[in-house]
């Protein structure tokens, strides 16, 4: 296999240095951009300046397929998240038929390695059917080609407290983890679809209040005590979860926590002409929410950011408000929001970025050659960022087939300019190769 030389990058924004890859890891690392040595042929990336982190890897993507293939495919998600700068995403499993047992995740698992662009890891789910009621095959999809580690019925809470307590038992045996998409179904019922408060009053639109999360969460974290297993918070909304969590992690209660891109910079106000673009499970909240999520994800108490990238075909977005479907775009401008809301404002340094978006989701997800350190003999998973780029999004010019994007037209700072897996490069100068 070739070699790739990165010159002058700043490894996690430090001191810039030459990275050589050769067989999918890195074979050296020299500092001062004097690497490569004489007579050696590579191809060469001018990445003088650009910040190099390890690939980033997404603990919540919406693929869509089995089942919904005119909203997303596992290639062109696998293309978002590559443009995005990520090397693996965890798949969800509420596609049609629901991944919940080793056949289908071994399926998602075979489509995302003939993609060949991120590593596409199943989630499996925890219930059969996505049902809440009995659990689905959880030990067969660990045990499968699929090692599945992640389970999750995420678009629906596992709100039954006896399933939850159990599927947590199950998984302890393997170190496995229960992905929960905290959402309790009587305080935030079927058509509740927008942050209850004065707004949601004034549009005369079903709330989704915050101690619907926070109610779930609460639960969780005690159920995880109780087992002694392992809970991860999907997507937090609230600053009230996010005080949870928190007690929680000071208890010693095995709990890890995600949150959006969009919850950490949109919010419940832009809801005022009833777009459905920013219809979103959970909803979008007040500015004192995304004030808490970012201080709590500079602070440790969230772990890991995490798209929750959810494509929706035109038919089913364009709807009266009510009627339309829940979700939006993320893996294309995950990195840029992140660097816009977290880096700018000096909440997050760029080791920082790696820690939320690579290598605790990776240790999360126990995803082997994921979230390393950029040293050598280690996987070459990488993402080239330009840090002052400035960014106007456009929704045409993305790589996934739907266009429910709630970053069009919005100006943010930093743009992922490079991804390589293991050593092979899928974006250059922010584009497929
Ligand atoms: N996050 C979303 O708004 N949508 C998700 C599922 C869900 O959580 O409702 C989807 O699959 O579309």
């Amino acid at each position: 296999m070739s070699s790739v030389l990165i010159k002058g990058a700043r490894i996690l924004g430090g001191d810039r240095a030459d990275v050589t890859v050769r067989d999918g890891v890195v074979e050296d690392v020299t500092a001062g951009g004097r690497g490569g040595r004489p007579g050696d042929r590579h191809e060469t990336i001018d990445a003088d300046g650009l910040v190099l982190l390890p690939g980033l890897v997404d603990l919540h993507t919406h693929l869509r397929e089995p089942g919904r293939e005119d909203a997303e495919t596992v290639l062109t998600g696998s293309r978002a998240a590559a443009v995005g700068g990520y090397t693996a995403v965890l798949a969800m499993a509420n596609t049609s038929p629901v991944t919940d047992t080793a056949e289908a995740a071994e399926r998602v698992l075979d489509l995302g390695r003939e993609a060949g662009l991120v590593d596409v890891q199943p989630v499996g789910a925890v219930t059969k059917g996505l049902a809440g009621e009995e659990l689905a095959e959880l030990g067969l999809m660990a045990r499968s080609r699929a090692r599945v580690r992640v389970f999750s019925d995420d678009g629906k809470c596992v709100h039954d407290a006896r399933v939850m307590r159990r599927a947590l038992e199950y998984v302890k045996a393997f170190g496995g983890v229960v992905s929960q998409h905290s959402q309790d179904p009587q305080l935030a019922g079927a058509t509740a679809c927008c942050h209850e408060g004065e707004l949601s009053g004034r549009l005369g639109l079903p709330g989704w209040p915050g101690v619907a999360e926070e109610v779930v969460v609460a639960r969780d974290v005690m159920l995880a005590r109780h087992t002694g297993s392992r809970v991860h918070v999907a997507h937090v909304s609230t600053a009230g979860s996010v005080e949870v969590i928190r007690w929680a992690k000071a208890q010693g209660i095995d709990v890890t926590a995600e949150v959006t891109p969009h919850h950490l910079l949109l919010t419940t106000d832009l809801l005022g002409d009833y777009d459905p673009t920013y219809k979103v499970n959970p909803p979008l909240r007040p500015a004192e929410d995304v004030e808490a999520l970012r201080a709590a994800l500079a602070d440790g108490t969230i772990d890991a950011v995490a798209t929750d990238h959810a494509p929706h075909a035109r038919q089913d977005k364009e709807h009266a408000f009510v009627d339309a479907a829940f979700g939006m775009l993320g893996l294309e401008t995950a990195l840029s929001v992140v660097c816009t809301v977290m880096v700018e404002e000096g909440l997050l340094d760029w080791e920082g970025v790696a820690r939320v978006m690579s290598v605790n989701p990776a240790r999360i997800a126990g995803l082997d050659g994921h979230g390393h350190e950029i040293a050598v003999g280690k996987p070459a998973n990488l993402t080239l960022v330009d840090p002052a780029a400035q960014v106007v999004v456009d929704r045409e010019a993305s790589v996934s087939l739907s266009r429910n994007n709630p970053w069009h037209d919005r100006k943010l700072t930093g743009r992922v300019v490079g991804t390589l897996l293991r050593g092979r490069p899928t974006v250059l100068e922010g584009a497929l190769v």
